[in-house]
């Protein structure tokens, strides 16, 4: 598997500016290297011509005369001076009257010596004259001494030049390199936050260099576009919750009375029962049912039959704690939890409650209705062991009042015996 290896845009960067600003001065220091020697080594040749042209001036006497005593002094004078390799003074007929050697002692002067042969390989000769008269010759082979000092000078400037030189381009590449990587930067870090915190609200600063800026001003107006759709999906999200929770609401109440329904009822005692399955508490169930309601419906009419539930809804309500729950099962049938009792006789207690509560008559226009229910009450974990079986047997407790003449409670019986007194229990 190859792995890549990474790199900051600023390593980058500053990498490919220290590469470019080596090649860009090899190339440059190469060229000028070049060009400096030729040069140096024309103006040495020149040189060289007018060094000849020197002896050739100074030893006109000499040679005149053939003294070779003065010959050689000016020879040795002036090739010394200028550090010539070789050099001659010879008449006409080519009769040598003076001549120089360079002593070139040790390794430098070798080098010098060798230097000197491979930049100039042909000596230069100058005539010796008298007056218009040619009477002899100079010749000089020159030497490497001055062109390596020149050449180790302009080395040196050279070098000193690219040092700051280079100095100067990677002050000027870092500093590029930040700026690019700063604005770069600031575009990374508000996508990025973007996407871990879900957050657009935020925004890219302005930035100098015209294409980040635009960068930056397009990723603002996509982080806008995300920011007003992602408030539209939490308004609608919310609305969504709250109609939910309405929904759910309903599902579970009356839309009669405003009391919970059998199935938010069911789900109640289910809890309840949960709760004190296995603590030893106990959980009481009232079922009751309207007597003689029918009749209520067929007299006069089925909107004084609401009117009387919702009242009946109400007397309950008004006759138990907050913490127990009152329900209409459906059509004239309620249902009571009581979700801590001690014992049967703290349900008796809210049925005998209820039962007062429903003695005063409800008066509806003209017509006045005397509401009245029978009562079953049936005790977890007495009576039933689930909350379907204890409801059966306050149902069934409820049918045994109603058997028995309407109008008062019946505890559960599993087996009820035929006459029991009204509001007595079986045990
Ligand atoms: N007004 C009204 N009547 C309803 C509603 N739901 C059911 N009913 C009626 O309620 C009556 C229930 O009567 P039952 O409980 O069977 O009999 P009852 O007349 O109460 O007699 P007992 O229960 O034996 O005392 C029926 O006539 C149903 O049509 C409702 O939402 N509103």
């Amino acid at each position: 598997m190859t792995s890549i290896k990474r790199t900051t845009l600023f390593q980058a960067l500053r990498r490919m500016y220290t590469d470019s600003t080596v090649l860009a001065i090899t190339l440059a220091g190469t060229a000028l290297f070049a060009l400096t020697l030729i040069t140096l080594r024309g103006q040495l040749e020149q040189h060289l011509q007018l060094v000849a042209r020197t002896i050739a001036y100074s030893a006109e006497a000499a040679v005149l005369f053939e003294d070779r005593r003065t010959a050689s002094e000016i020879l040795l004078q002036i090739a010394e001076r200028e550090q010539l390799r070789e050099a001659s003074v010879s008449t006409l007929n080519g009769r040598m009257l003076a001549s120089y050697r360079y002593p070139g002692n040790g390794m430098l002067g070798h080098f010098d010596e060798a230097v000197g042969r491979l930049l100039f390989p042909e000596p230069i000769a100058a005539e010796i004259r008298s007056g218009s008269k040619h009477i002899g010759n100079v010749v000089v082979h020159g030497n490497g001494a001055r062109f390596i000092i020149y050449t180790l000078q302009a080395v040196g400037i050279g070098l000193g030049s690219i040092a700051l030189f280079f100095y100067a381009a990677s002050r000027l590449a870092g500093r590029m390199s930040q700026r690019i990587s700063a604005q770069l930067e600031a575009l990374a870090s508000a996508t990025h936050g973007a996407r871990l915190q879900q957050d657009f609200s935020r925004r890219v600063p302005p930035l100098d260099i015209v294409e980040f800026d635009q960068l930056g001003k397009d990723f603002n107006a996509l982080f806008a576009e995300l920011h007003a759709r992602n408030v539209e999906l939490i308004a609608r999200q919310s609305s969504l919750e709250v109609a939910n929770q309405t929904l759910s609401q309903l599902a579970l109440r009356d839309g009669l009375t405003g009391l919970a329904n059998r199935r938010g009822f069911t789900e109640r005692l289910e809890k309840a029962l949960g709760d004190v399955r296995g603590s030893g508490g106990k959980v009481g169930v009232l079922y009751l049912d309207n007597d003689r309601f029918k009749q209520v419906n067929d007299q006069y009419g089925h909107a004084v039959g609401d009117a009387l539930l919702v009242d009946v809804a109400d007397r309950i309500r008004n006759c138990i704690r907050d913490t127990d729950l009152v329900a209409r099962l459906g059509g004239d049938e309620f249902t009571v939890l009581l979700d801590s009792v001690r014992d049967v006789d703290d349900a008796v207690l809210v049925a005998d409650k209820i039962l007062a509560a429903m003695a005063p008559p409800l008066q509806i226009g003209e017509v006045r209705i005397a509401p009245a229910v029978s009562i079953g009450i049936a005790l977890f974990p007495e009576h039933a062991e689930t909350a379907e079986q204890l409801l059966v047997a306050a149902d069934q407790a409820m049918y045994t009042a109603k058997q028995n003449g309407r109008g008062h409670y019946r505890i559960f019986d599993p087996a009820p015996r035929p006459c029991l007194n009204h509001g007595e229990t079986s045990e």
